[in-house]
């Protein structure tokens, strides 16, 4: 195998707060002060595990193998991607990683960062909410009347004020409303979801217990790599610490009868990833007919052609319930039209759309700057910018698994600590390149799409588009791994006029809906590029600034309850 699985992390000599790891290895940093001979820095695997943050805990049994080489051209092994390659008929060596349990100490589970300065401005922007009779917004988790349990872990958590997508989202899930939910990047989803989810199942009980000989959860959260349904899973457990709701998450490249195991121990919420979801049905694991809540996280992604088949078949498995029958939440930055569409078969007819912000639109709390840069001027920019910037942390998105080894192992000859994550990585590297990077051992993280939806990241200051994604979509939540929670960011992206043109149009209007700096260049090649159906305005097919079916719609600041909000106008204005 090439440099792909001997790509290691380097690590200063000198240890810092993250956890040590037996098989942690040491390598270049930034200052360069200790010399590995770049080859040594090859021979060596693994990394940290485990950081101020909870680590990943996924679970899981080895049943299936992992594809150690990405079947089908590398762009369109997305899928095989986020999944890391793994699926139940794939032919290899049995997949044994157990992931360790996160830590199980308060102050870990309720570790978070603080927002930023630009927290309040959320308040400013425009709220759009189509369907029919939606529910007013709360202003206040007061408003929400969630039990006491709950709202002490909300405090814990160090939430005091509601972002708007949860202003909005809260009220309309506990009135038991289906939702497709848009909002920008870091603004709070993820509890806009579960806080209502857990507040029903407090107030309505739940069935699911570790007696019980096959576990019901009442609630399945999909998402599209392993680790955002980590992520989304550790969110469950700290939202639910102290009450008897239990959380559990299962992914590809872990051992199966771990997961397994898990599961029987209780499960009332399984967070998962399509492959390994419908293998634990498969196997008949878990019983579908106690389902309340189906959620999908990164909605666009797992709907269209990547995961659409995968939840297609989880909607139409034995015992699920009908979309009539449950409640169906999806949630995401980016929603094209088409996709709005495809989500119709998933939710009840009358399911409401909150739109915050410009659909598809990028944070404004990101600083977008775009360089003309060819791909033979790429790696020495790479690094003229990665010495500017020092040990701040800073993502690096590449277009394929093998540029991500490359360019990761020529960082590491540069000697700037870096570690990668992709999909042909074995899981545990995976865990430990993330944890590496969150806890700062490694300032510098190459990764492929895998990482570019949900994942919360404390303190990236920095994402560089060493390759531009294919689509503006990806461009917007790459780019949304910064300037998070109200905290800003940058973002520096390498346009290369032989490959990029496509974005051109696409990426000056967000910028320009961002109010960022439009470069002349890029202008230039945005307007002398015909793209059939783009108009550069709202409604070309680049964003649904507005629920495909056109409904009634209110226009509300996220300021305003929508009793209070101006008078909503015509969405035709409202772009
Ligand atoms: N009301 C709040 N007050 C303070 N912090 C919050 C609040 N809501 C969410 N956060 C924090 O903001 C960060 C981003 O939240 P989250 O990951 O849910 O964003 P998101 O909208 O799902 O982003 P993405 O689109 O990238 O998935 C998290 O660290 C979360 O704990």
């Amino acid at each position: 195998m090439g440099p792909r699985n001997l790509f290691l992390t380097n690590l200063p000599e000198s240890s810092n707060d993250c956890e040590d790891n037996p098989t942690r290895n040491r390598g270049f940093s930034k200052r360069g002060d200790n010399d590995l001979d770049p080859d040594e820095c090859m021979q060596r695997t693994g990394g940290l595990f485990g950081s101020r943050r909870p680590a990943l805990s996924g679970t899981g049994n080895g049943d299936t193998s992992q594809s150690r080489s990405g079947s089908g051209s590398e762009r369109d092994s997305w899928k095989s991607e986020a999944e890391g390659g793994e699926s139940s008929d794939t032919q290899g060596p049995k997949v044994t990683y157990i992931p360790p349990p996160p830590p199980e100490d308060e102050d870990s589970i309720f570790a978070h960062y603080q927002t930023g300065i630009n927290f309040d401005k959320y308040d400013t922007i425009l709220v759009e909410v189509s369907g029919h009779d939606a529910p007013p917004a709360i202003l206040t988790f007061e408003e929400a009347n969630l039990c006491q349990t709950l709202n002490n872990n909300i405090a814990k958590a160090g939430y005091t004020k509601l972002t708007p997508v949860q202003k909005y989202s809260i009220p309309i899930i506990l009135a038991g409303r289906d939702l497709m939910a848009c909002a920008q990047t870091g603004s709070g989803k993820t509890a806009a979801f579960l806080l209502p989810i857990l507040a029903h199942m407090m107030h309505d009980g739940i069935t699911a217990s570790r007696f019980k000989e096959l576990q019901e959860p009442e609630c399945i959260i999909v998402a599209p790599t392993r680790e955002l349904v980590n992520q989304i899973y550790l969110e469950a457990r700290k939202f639910s610490f102290g009450t008897c709701v239990r959380a559990v998450v299962i992914y590809g490249g872990t051992q199966l009868g771990h997961s397994i195991r898990q599961i029987v121990q209780g499960c009332n919420i399984l967070c998962a990833t399509p492959g390994r979801l419908m293998d634990i049905i498969g196997k008949e694991k878990i019983g579908l007919k106690q389902i309340k809540y189906l959620v999908l996280d990164e909605a666009d992604r797992m709907l269209d052609m990547g995961f659409g088949p995968e939840m297609k078949k989880l909607i139409s498995c034995p015992g699920m319930p009908s979309k009539e029958q449950r409640q169906t939440l999806m949630f995401s930055a980016t929603f094209p039209e088409e996709i709005q569409r495809l989500a119709a078969e998933f939710l009840k007819s009358n399911y409401l759309f909150v739109a915050v912000g410009q659909v598809g639109g990028a944070c404004r709390d990101v600083q977008q700057t775009v360089l003309q840069v060819g791909q033979f001027s790429k790696r020495e920019k790479l690094v003229e910018i990665l010495r500017n910037i020092g040990d701040e942390r800073t993502m690096v998105f590449v277009e394929t698994k093998k540029k991500a080894d490359f360019i990761a192992t020529f960082l590491c000859q540069e000697k700037i600590s870096t570690t990668s994550i992709h999909g042909d990585r074995e899981q545990r590297e995976r865990e430990q390149a993330l944890g590496d990077f969150r806890c700062g051992k490694c300032p510098v993280l190459v990764a492929t799409s895998v990482a570019a939806r949900g994942l919360d990241i404390e303190n990236v200051q920095h994402v560089i588009n060493f390759d531009l994604p294919s689509t503006i979509d990806e461009y917007v939540h790459r780019i949304g791994r910064t300037g998070r929670c109200g905290n800003t960011g940058r973002a520096i992206s390498f346009f290369d006029l032989e490959s990029d043109n496509h974005l051109a149009q696409p990426l000056v209007k967000v910028l320009t809906d961002a109010q960022q700096d439009v470069p002349a260049w890029l202008e230039e090649i945005a307007f002398s590029t015909y793209i059939p159906g783009f108009s550069g305005s709202t409604r070309g097919n680049v964003f649904a600034s507005v629920d495909t079916r056109k409904g009634k719609s209110s226009l509300n600041t996220a300021g305003f309850s929508s009793s209070q909000a101006p008078n909503p106008v015509d969405d035709e204005s409202w772009d």
